[in-house]
């Protein structure tokens, strides 16, 4: 069966995986991008990137420093904004998200919160007045916007942000005003040097009354010189664990007045003579962080993919040691331990990336609802899309450590791409909403589908199984093999453990309220147990995507993908096994029948483990890693690249010249 990767001159031991490959590769890689012209499309960026000297780095910017960094960063972009038609339709989020990881890559860029917040913000939540105005000629990019929201002091509680916007009926405009050191703005994308106006999130206060937060188009700079405007103090936050080539920034605004128009009024509003309307539902205003939650599994699954190719195409290609005496030294893949670390990566990439799949048709359908007046199915999908942000993230950043590890000391080199990838993956754990929090929001929801369910009422898609009549005793191990009946048993048990977690979360937090605790201090005495059945559900919601995608795929990859999907869902219930003994569902016999098969499917996919990999479609440019090239040729690469290290441009440093040298002598002297 054909691998499309292979090519002469490459690594012999990739070859080798190549070709026992037992599906098309192109046929997978269309799947997981929709379409084969999609895949195609991809490909043309790619080629044409790799191409064209614009989008050369003769110095990886390993070697450069930030100002280097940024001002390489801010020239692509250039490029990409004035070339972007040349190489695909800019109008096709996907094309355009597919250019920027080719031309740019993965640590930040001017426009990056352009794109992704500030447009999006104006989008969904600003009326036709301000829009007809501003986004035109944001699309023009004369203006360039940040989505300025955290405060140094609030970022996860919302509700007690600082900055203020007052409402002045004389004027029909806004004051808008920092009024403590806590209050400054801290953190937002591209605010620091390259936006001239932002969405800033703010207190509404109307005739002395406090509204609560919402958005406003601030001007900050101005359109010709780029200054500050007066009252406006803005800045880069300083360096960070990564995203080196963003401008994470602060702001102070001294009683910057804007016109009532420039309130982002689609779903709440403030009438000229200072009526506020609420929004049809009340947390429209905190569309635009759905949103992104929503279309960061997209990037996260991507991101793990990445580290999963770069270690096991590593793995593929490094020999070392013997799993028997007097035969050749093996290649790493071959050992146990390293499938058990890096499989389990590939096949939860998979997931993730089909998960982002039906979230994506979920935030479809509810933007159309909203459009035709309806948010019934907001809840839900805020309720999940806040499970997947923390669980995708936190598993992404697991994954990613995990496989940096399999690579050994190449591992910890920038030379592999893994360090970066990992500082830059890992910040989601934390933007848009800290994980602890996010994953009480979707705990909160758990808890009302426990009282319905109890009554009887309808549930929703997202817990719609909590209506299902538990069998009380797994089927796991006791369906004579039937793959599809087994992989049904591992999902139903997952659901009975979900589902018992949360009635145990609620029954323990009604307890410590019958005990005189308000509600609020009983939830905090119980918010473990709570997160602990958010993630929970949330791996049910993922393991049901991953499973229907597989079962509806096309007959020619669905015997690769059902081996995949059998390895995550065994990997996910010996993960979760605490969860399935702790009530008797699953006994230990079934536990350890779990690891049997779980090592049984290391086996089978071993041999489609490169080509798994290879299917994800990422080119040696987006994968920017020495040790995951696509050819193997990864030890001269590695001396390659440590000579572009700017310590070797001479080969007596400076440093070594007045210091070191001089006390060598000194010493020498002495004796
Ligand atoms: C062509 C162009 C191509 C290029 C395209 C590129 C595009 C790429 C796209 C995406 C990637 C973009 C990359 C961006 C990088 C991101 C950088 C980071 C940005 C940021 O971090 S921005 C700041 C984010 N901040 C937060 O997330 C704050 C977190 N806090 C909160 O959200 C809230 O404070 C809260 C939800 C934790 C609590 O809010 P609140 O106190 O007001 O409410 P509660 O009392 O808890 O709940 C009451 C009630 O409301 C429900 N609720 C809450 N939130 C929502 C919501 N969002 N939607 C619906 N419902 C909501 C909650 O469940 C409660 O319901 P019940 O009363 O229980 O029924
Ligand atoms: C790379 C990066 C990019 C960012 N980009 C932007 C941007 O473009 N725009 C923007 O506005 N912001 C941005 N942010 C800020 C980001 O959204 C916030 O940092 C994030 O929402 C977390 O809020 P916080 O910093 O207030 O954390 P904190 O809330 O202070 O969290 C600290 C700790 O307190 C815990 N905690 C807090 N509240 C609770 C609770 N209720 N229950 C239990 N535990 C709790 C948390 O779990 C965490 O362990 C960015 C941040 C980063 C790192």
């Amino acid at each position: 069966m054909p691998n499309r990767c292979i090519k002469e001159g490459d690594n012999p031991d990739l070859t080798k995986e190549r070709k026992t490959c037992t599906f098309d590769t192109d046929e997978l890689t269309a799947n997981l991008y929709g379409s084969r012209n999609n895949m195609e499309r991809r490909r043309e960026i790619t080629k044409k990137i790799s191409a064209d000297p614009d989008f050369a780095d003769p110095i990886p910017h390993d070697f450069l420093s930030r100002e280097k960094c940024i001002e390489a960063t801010a020239k692509k972009t250039k490029a990409v904004v004035q070339r972007g038609s040349e190489f695909c339709d800019v109008t096709n989020y996907y094309e355009m998200l597919h250019l920027i990881n080719e031309a740019i890559g993965i640590g930040g860029y001017p426009l990056a919160l352009h794109y992704g917040m500030f447009l999006p913000a104006l989008e969904g939540q600003a009326e036709k007045e301000l829009t007809d105005d501003i986004i035109p000629r944001a699309k023009n990019l004369e203006v360039i916007g940040a989505y300025a929201q955290t405060e140094m002091g609030h970022g996860t509680n919302l509700r007690e942000l600082e900055t203020t916007a007052t409402y002045d009926k004389a004027t029909q405009e806004f004051i808008i005003n920092t009024p403590t050191r806590s209050a400054m703005k801290w953190w937002p994308g591209n605010l620091g040097k390259m936006s001239n106006y932002a969405v800033v999130t703010c207190q509404l206060f109307i005739d002395g009354r406090k509204i609560g937060p919402h958005n406003f188009l601030v001007q900050l700079r101005c359109e010709k010189t780029h200054e500050p405007l007066p009252g406006i103090i803005v800045g880069d936050i300083g360096p960070k664990m990564a995203f080196d080539t963003n401008d994470n920034g602060f702001l102070a605004l001294d009683n910057i007045r804007v016109p009532r128009k420039n309130m982002l009024m689609k779903h709440a509003k403030v009438s000229p003579d200072g009526v506020y309307t609420p929004p049809m539902h009340a947390k429209l205003n905190y569309g635009t962080m759905v949103y992104v939650r929503a279309h960061m599994l997209y990037a996260h699954g991507q991101f793990l993919a990445t580290a999963a190719i770069v270690a096991t195409r590593y793995s593929a290609v490094r020999r070392q040691g013997r799993i028997e005496h007097g035969v050749p030294e093996v290649q790493i893949l071959d050992y146990q331990t390293q499938q058990h670390r890096i499989f389990p990566q590939i096949a939860r990439a998979y997931a993730i990336i089909f998960t982002y799949m039906d979230i994506k048709d979920q935030y479809d359908a509810m933007i159309k609802g909203i459009a035709e007046g309806q948010t019934d199915l907001l809840p839900d999908l805020h309720a999940i899309t806040s499970g997947l942000k923390s669980v995708v993230t936190h598993m992404a950043g697991l994954g990613i450590e995990q496989c940096r590890m399999a690579c050994g000391g190449h591992g910890y080199s920038d030379a592999s791409g893994l360090p970066k990838l990992y500082g830059v993956q890992i910040g989601g754990c934390t933007y848009e909403g800290e994980n602890m929090v996010m994953l009480q929001q979707t705990a909160r929801y758990l808890m009302k589908a426990v009282a319905s369910a109890l009554q009887g009422k309808p549930l929703s898609h997202s817990v719609a199984y909590f209506g299902k009549k538990s069998s009380g005793k797994s089927r796991i191990g006791k369906e004579g093999g039937d793959i599809a009946r087994e992989h049904e048993a591992m999902l139903e048990a997952l659901e009975h453990a979900a589902c018992r977690l949360s009635v145990e979360a609620s029954q323990m937090w009604e307890k410590r309220g019958r005990g005189g605790e308000t509600k609020e201090r009983a939830w905090n005495g119980v918010t473990v147990e709570m997160n602990r059945a958010a993630r929970v559900h949330t791996r049910v919601f993922m393991a049901r995507s991953f499973h229907r995608r597989v079962t509806s795929s096309p007959p020619s990859i669905r015997p690769v993908l059902t081996d995949l999907l059998s390895l995550y869902l065994h990997y996910e219930c010996v993960d979760m096994a605490h969860h399935l003994l702790e009530d008797g569902f699953c006994s230990g016999e079934q536990i350890r029948y779990l690891k049997s098969r779980l090592y049984e499917d290391l086996t089978t996919l071993r041999p489609n483990a490169v080509s798994l990999v290879d299917s994800f479609d990422q080119s040696d440019r987006e994968l920017n890693s020495v040790l995951g090239r696509r050819d193997g040729n990864v030890y001269e690469a590695l001396y390659q690249w440590a000579r572009k290290s700017e310590l070797n441009y001479t080969d007596v440093l400076p440093a070594v010249q007045k210091y070191v040298m001089p006390m060598m002598e000194e010493n020498r002297s002495k004796l």
